[in-house]
This record gives C-alpha cells, structure tokens and sequence, in this order.
C-alpha cells in the first residue's frame, strides 16, 4: 500500500562523515524528493550524535514528518536518533527491511549505511520507506507497548 503525499516527500536528512557521500548521491538521485539537509556537509570527521539530535529536532518541530541518518554503519547515528521519544529510526540494509520498517513498525526515520550499503540499494531504500504505509491493526499494539524503561 502506497503512503504518498506531499509531506512525505518533504524528507529530513542528515549524516556524519562517514554518511556524506550517500547523503549526496542520495538527493542526487531522488530529486523529486524535497530534501531538508541538516548536515553534515563535508568528509571532515564529526560526531553523528550531534547530526542525530538535530534531526529529532526538526521532526518535533514540524519541519519535516520523515527523515533519513546515514552514518557509516547506520548503527550509531540509528541509536541516537532513537533516544528521542517521538523517534523510530529503523536501519535498513536492503529494500525488505525497508518496506517492513514502515508496514509494520511505523519508523518515521530510516538509516543507512554510508560504508556498508551502496548506492543503488540505498535508493531503492528510500524509496521504499517514503512509499509505504503503516499497516496498522496487530502492529499498532505492539508499538504502544514500546514505551520506555
Ligand atoms: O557509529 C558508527 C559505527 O557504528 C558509524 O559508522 C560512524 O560513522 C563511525 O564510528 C565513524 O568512524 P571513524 O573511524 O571516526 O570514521
């Protein structure tokens, strides 16, 4: 099922040194997407917190309702985006993962890999995630048991 509309190629993205280069093919690639880039905006070295928070950020303040982290595993800027409570950041390594982490998990962010996944894939990633629709139903359930510990 299809989840297109306006607001969900309005899409937040953002990403340490180790993302850049996807960050960049990225919104090469899918130019039909309106990006907001938050950053970072070279290979100089950074810290992919900063780059995370600062996408939340945007997220609860309206600017955008989907983002994208790419850091070079994914794997540290996807723990820190999800410390923020209207967070779910869902890394993603091929097309499945990212179709399920919206069906299923309602993620409202996807995170790559800028070292790990190339660039065609991560495409096809994106695509995914902004094209499909929380499925709802049993899934809702076990998102409202997630809270925090
Ligand atoms: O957080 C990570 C690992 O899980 C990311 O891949 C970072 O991009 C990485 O740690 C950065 O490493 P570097 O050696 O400082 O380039």
């Amino acid at each position: 099922m299809a989840d297109e509309d306006e607001s969900t190629r309005l899409v937040a993205i953002a990403c340490d040194h180790g993302g850049f280069a996807l960050k960049e093919a990225l919104k090469s690639a899918l130019s039909d997407v309106t990006w907001l880039d938050l950053g970072t905006d070279s290979a100089a070295s950074v810290d992919y917190p900063d780059f995370a928070h600062k996408l939340a950020d945007a997220i609860r303040d309206g600017k955008a309702r989907r983002g994208v982290l790419i850091c070079g595993s994914g794997i540290g800027i996807s723990i820190a985006a999800n410390r923020h409570a209207h967070i779910r950041c869902a890394l993603a390594h091929d097309v499945t993962g990212a179709r399920l982490c919206r069906q299923h998990n309602d993620a409202n962010v996807l995170a790559l890999g800028g070292r790990t996944t190339g660039e065609v894939v991560a495409k096809e990633c994106v695509e995914a995630f902004l094209g499909t629709a929380f499925e709802g139903g049993r899934h809702q359930k076990r998102i409202d048991k997630l809270g925090t510990c």
